[in-house]
């Protein structure tokens, strides 16, 4: 399997609003790949249709060469973090994680190894409606990794993190990436991406406005965030 994110032609609408006009793109492996656009742009909606959350009226969204409702054992192909606060409130961070990993027959041990990389083991044992903001993201993150997955699409993982987190959240996707993992992340975070990311996905109005490495955009605009304000303008 190629680890690879594939979206080609996707067309949403809800209503008389069109979230995604034939939104094609393609998401290679070894680098991050940011995703960005104005509020409303089509992202999130994009990365829910690739990961089976929702359907489109037209086209294809496809992860490591398949549908996702083709995956046996998706969480073993692509990690997702789309909404950190999908966690039960009553269940514990740890439990939580032994939840998930049961349901796709992964090793129960990875759960405390994880724990420990997103630096939650502390607070494993504590309930998730006493998580904040940031322990979320963390658990969110370790959800995604549970399956060691070529593929992570994450939404905003950058949110709500402090400052350390920024530190870690940044060098866990680029290690990840540079093990040849496809990584792509929406992010409102120009100055992050553009140290990140490798290439830059823009989309507005639910369709692609550019789709180019980050030096390129940089060489042309002087900055990512000014080729942004330009491109989406
Ligand atoms: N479940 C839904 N019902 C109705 N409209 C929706 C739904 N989900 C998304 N939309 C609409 O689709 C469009 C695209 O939304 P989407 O959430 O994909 O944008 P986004 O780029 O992720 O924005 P943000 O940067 O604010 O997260 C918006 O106009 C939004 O209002």
């Amino acid at each position: 399997m190629e680890a690879t994110i594939e979206v080609s032609g996707l067309s949403k609408r809800y209503g008389s609003t069109v979230a995604l006009d034939r939104m094609t793109f393609r998401v290679t492996p070894g680098q991050v790949t940011g995703f960005v656009g104005p509020n409303g742009a089509g992202k999130s909606t994009t990365m829910r249709i690739l990961v089976g959350l929702d359907r489109a009226d037209a086209g294809t969204a496809k992860v490591g060469d398949r549908s996702y409702h083709e995956l046996v054992r998706p969480m073993t192909t692509v990690g997702t973090l789309l909404d950190a606060a999908a966690i039960h409130p009553a269940r514990t961070g740890r439990n939580h994680l032994l939840w998930l990993a049961q349901s796709q027959r992964i090793p129960a041990g990875r759960v405390d190894e994880l724990l420990e990389e997103v630096g939650l083991a502390g607070a494993a044992r504590r309930r998730g409606g006493g998580y904040s903001l940031g322990m979320r993201q963390r658990l969110g993150v370790a959800a995604a990794l549970l399956g060691d997955p070529p593929i992570l699409i994450l939404d905003e993982p950058f949110n709500g993190l402090d400052p350390a987190g920024f530190v870690w959240m940044r060098d866990l996707l680029r290690r990840r990436a540079e093990q040849g993992r496809a990584v792509l992340v929406a992010s409102h975070l120009m100055g992050e991406l553009q140290d990140l990311a490798g290439h830059v996905v823009v989309v507005a109005g639910g369709r692609v406005v550019a789709d180019a490495p980050t030096r390129d955009m940089r060489d042309r605009y002087g900055s990512l965030e000014s080729a942004y304000l330009e491109l989406v303008r």
